[in-house]
């Protein structure tokens, strides 16, 4: 499970205070994927990194109990300087798996042909994209946190590929998504909530969140 208890972040701009999460309670168990709704600049990218471990409460708890991903495009423990290969196989022995493995799966997924021997420095935004995401599928997570879908990537066989991956993994994994397309959530979640104003509304059903974040943005 991973739960949030009476967590408040806000950041200061210079002119006024940017309250992200007031007070904010919710639980999400295993087995109960995750839609979050949220207009842009509400907060998404803050929210979903503070569940992976990457940002601090500034009040409450962040309570874990299950192997959470780092988000879906995070290239936070990528190294440029180094191939997708050498950083598949030291990022598989940061997590204790096996370093063939991972890099097997990675290199069949992101599909880079010689780039993935060569430094992710020279990637484009799109091989980079396709690349965290074969290394967020290649290791083992009970939890996967997706901040806007798929990665950013033009390539229509990796996206079919793990686009599918992924439908598979929903099986036997929980997803949590933010998004502000409630067209994207449906693929991958039943359960929704809203997020704004620093508050999150919880809904059983996508359909309702709906309702309350098409009223708040289309009036
Ligand atoms: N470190 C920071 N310092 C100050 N303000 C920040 C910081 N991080 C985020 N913010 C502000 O907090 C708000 C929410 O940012 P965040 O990136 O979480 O939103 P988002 O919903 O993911 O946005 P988008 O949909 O545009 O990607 C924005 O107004 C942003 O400028």
């Amino acid at each position: 499970m991973l739960e949030f208890d009476m967590v408040s972040k806000s950041f200061w701009t210079g002119t006024q205070r940017k309250v992200i999460l007031d007070r904010v309670s919710f639980r999400v168990d295993l087995g109960e994927s995750l839609g979050i709704l949220a207009p842009n600049g509400t907060g998404k990218t803050t929210v979903i990194k503070m569940m992976a471990g990457l940002e601090k409460p500034d009040e409450g708890e962040i309570r874990r109990g299950c192997r959470i991903s780092f988000p879906l495009g995070f290239m936070g423990g990528v190294v440029s300087k180094i191939s997708a290969k050498e950083n598949a196989r030291f990022i598989a022995r940061l997590y204790g798996l096996d370093p063939d493995y991972v890099e097997s799966f990675c290199r069949w997924l992101c599909d880079l042909k010689e780039y993935f021997d060569q430094p992710i420095g020279t990637y484009s935004s799109g091989m980079r994209a396709r690349f965290t995401f074969a290394l967020m599928l290649a290791l083992d997570f009970d939890m996967y946190l997706i901040d806007e879908g798929m990665p950013n990537s033009t390539d229509a066989n990796f996206n079919k590929k793990a686009g599918d991956l992924l439908a598979e993994r929903l099986r036997t994994t929980t997803i949590i998504i933010v998004s502000h397309q409630p067209q994207i959530l449906e693929k991958f979640a039943r359960k929704a909530a809203v997020l704004m104003d620093g508050k999150l509304h919880m809904f059983d059903t996508l359909e309702e969140a709906k309702r309350l974040y098409d009223y708040e943005t289309q009036g």
